[in-house]
């Protein structure tokens, strides 16, 4: 027998394991609801009411050294408490949020054969071809409104993981709940598993994916043509489906082929490019300088450093520089060095070559950083390290306050630690990072780096594209949420409802970037003096908010919103839909009559 009560957060189950009959959940139900409900008995007399067990989740979790065990033992709240892991989160976004996600989540993806106890999310193979309607039939809840889609190519900076891949939209979907209150039954993690070429994994005894090489080609391109097709037909176009962690052959030619037709983004390009650009336009306050006076040198030119790049460009351009001379100011490392024209190694794709420049090839980031001087300095390579000691004190002798963004995931992959950036430019460099870095005192100065994630993003923009019921995620979606982003750094000071953030997106169309140049303006001194180009994890929340707002007033007044009629508060409309962490009673309300009839 297995039955479950969905109006209560502490999951209700009754599981006959043999002939014994256990309640799978906290001690949450009080007297009344066990007698109601049947389970009186089944559960010790004590009860243990939702702040209680917050405490009890903080006491075990502080047990656990390793932050995969912590991971593992959140992993098992999710299954067991839902409401009380989603409430035990949100209220600790700080320390929690890189178990859930980015560091440990790679790592738990790594060995997600070994910690996986009840799957989550769904797994369509290549072999469920012509028949992936029915998989997302067998889904049991039918108002998903946002898809989190990874094949598992590149998984952060780890590559080929597979199937393993799931923890990342597992772990995406949950920062939807977490930062933006997105209710987790709307929320569906999905790894298409069409085969994996790690061999490591094929040879891997607790593998759970296809033991065969990728499918590739017209037999690939069929199957996620039908996966787009049967998500809208099961859930409806207004479902919002995020790519993550494609591997970059496919990404950007799925986000071409689909942008214009389906309410869907890439997360790695597009919401990377968003937070990134977020962050450089903030470091020109420090640097009292346009963005077009920099020069900027990208290790890699993949997913995340060609959408920054291309999002720079339009920065530049409102300065008034041209196209050509944006893109002069631009230079990418890929794997096979620099890129310029009649490169001999070749590699250069369509995307890359529109910042492939006339020039000599040089091999080495090391010989590029002393020979271009470049003034920003971008990692989004995966390769850990990247920005050695010698790259650093290069950038450090170049610039009074050379601009380094260690982007890779996870840490072990970043270009470099906090603590390298500060001591080998002398403490002058503006630095973030992709993966949190814990403050770092030099020479007696304490700088706090910023964590520039697109986690900054994804959450807010999903909440107001769910919200207004949006059919397709506009570019410039990306840039309000860019716009909010910043502004909710010091939103304590702005007052948002009378600020500029109410023009319409068609006006916005044609301000930004002039509008994103603005929002550089908020960050205070004080904030760039301690070395942050991003707020606090603790504000991210409110912000998400901020962005689902101003988005949802977009939508309307530029008529993409399907949601009709439009609230009269939209603020508040959005609030009504948020998810609530805290227990509901488990039996209905008893009505109580007149005692005189
Ligand atoms: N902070 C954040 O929010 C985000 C961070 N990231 C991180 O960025 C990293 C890259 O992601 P993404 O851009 O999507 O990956 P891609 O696979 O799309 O791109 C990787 C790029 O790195 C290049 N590369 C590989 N080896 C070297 C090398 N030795 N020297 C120089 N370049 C090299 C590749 O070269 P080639 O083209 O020749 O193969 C490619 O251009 C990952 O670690 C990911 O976690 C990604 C998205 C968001
Ligand atoms: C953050 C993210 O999306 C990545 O590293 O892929
Ligand atoms: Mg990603």
């Amino acid at each position: 027998m297995f039955s479950s009560c969905r109006t209560c957060g502490t999951v209700f189950e009754l599981r006959r394991v043999g002939e014994s009959l256990s309640v799978i959940g906290g001690m949450g139900f009080t007297l009344q609801e066990r007698q109601v409900l049947g389970i009186h008995g089944l559960l010790p007399p004590c009860y243990r009411d939702q702040d209680k067990q917050m405490q009890l989740i903080r006491l075990n979790i502080d047990k656990y050294q390793e932050p995969i065990n912590k991971y593992t033992y959140l992993m098992g709240l999710l299954e067991r408490n839902e409401k009380l892991f989603f409430r035990f989160l949100s209220e600790n976004v700080e320390d929690m949020m890189p178990i859930v996600y980015t560091p440990t989540v790679g790592l738990a993806c790594q060995n997600y054969g070994l910690i996986l106890r009840n799957p989550r999310g769904l797994f369509i193979t290549i072999h469920d071809k012509g028949n992936v309607l029915e998989i997302l039939n067998n889904w049991p809840e039918n108002e998903v409104k946002a898809i989190v889609v990874t094949d598992g190519e590149r998984i952060l900076g780890l590559g080929d993981l597979g199937a393993y891949g799931m923890g990342i939209p597992v772990g995406k979907l949950a920062l939807f709940t977490v930062l933006a209150k997105v209710d987790p039954r709307q929320c569906l993690p999905i790894t298409l598993d069409v085969g994996t070429n790690n061999q490591q994994l094929l040879d891997d005894p607790f593998y759970i994916g296809l033991r065969q090489r990728r499918v590739t080609g017209r037999e690939y391109d069929e199957f996620i043509d039908e996966f787009m097709q049967a998500c809208v037909k099961r859930f409806g176009r207004n479902c919002l489906i995020q790519f993550e962690d494609f591997g970059n052959h496919n990404a950007f030619r799925l986000l071409d082929k689909y942008r214009n037709e389906y309410c869907t983004f890439n997360d790695d390009i597009q919401g990377t490019a968003a937070v990134c650009v977020a962050g450089v336009l903030a470091s020109l306050r420090a640097t009292k300088t346009r963005l077009s006076d920099h020069l900027i040198v990208f290790q890699g030119a993949g997913e995340a450093s060609l959408g920054i790049a291309e999002l720079c460009v339009k920065a530049m351009k409102t300065e008034g520089t041209s196209d050509a001379d944006a893109r002069s100011k631009i230079w990418l490392v890929d794997s096979k060095g620099l890129i310029v024209k009649n490169r001999p190694e070749g590699g250069i794709s369509e995307h890359k070559a529109k910042f492939a420049h006339n020039r000599a090839p040089i091999k080495t980031l090391t010989e590029v950083v002393k020979t271009l001087k470049p003034s920003i300095l971008i990692g989004a390579a995966a390769i850990g390290g990247a920005f050695t000691t010698e790259i650093l004190q290069t950038m450090a002798a170049n610039n009074k306050q050379p601009v380094i963004f260690a982007l890779s995931n996870p840490t072990s992959k970043a270009e470099c630690t906090a603590e390298a950036a500060y001591t080998h430019t002398n403490g002058t460099c503006i630095f973030a990072s992709g993966s949190p870095f814990p403050p770092f005192t030099h020479n007696g100065k304490t700088h706090y780096p910023g964590q520039g994630n697109n986690a900054y993003i994804f959450p807010g923009l999903a909440l107001g594209v769910i919200s207004a019921g949006i059919r397709h995620v506009d570019e410039d979606l990306f840039l309000l949420s860019a716009k909010v982003r910043l502004y909710c750094i010091k939103s304590y000071r702005i007052d948002l409802s009378s600020s500029k953030l109410a023009e319409p997106l068609l006006i916005l169309r044609t301000l930004y970037p002039k509008t994103c140049w603005s929002l550089a303006d908020i960050v205070t001194e004080k904030d760039l003096d301690m070395g942050s180009l991003y707020p606090p994890l603790k504000t991210i929340q409110d912000c998400s908010l901020k962005i689902a707002v101003k988005i949802v007033e977009a939508a309307y007044k530029t008529g993409i919103a399907s949601v009709l009629p439009e609230p009269d508060d939209i603020e508040a409309y959005i609030k009504s839909l948020l998810y609530d962490y805290h227990y509901s009673p488990a039996i209905p309300k008893v009505y109580e009559w007149p005692t005189k009839l």
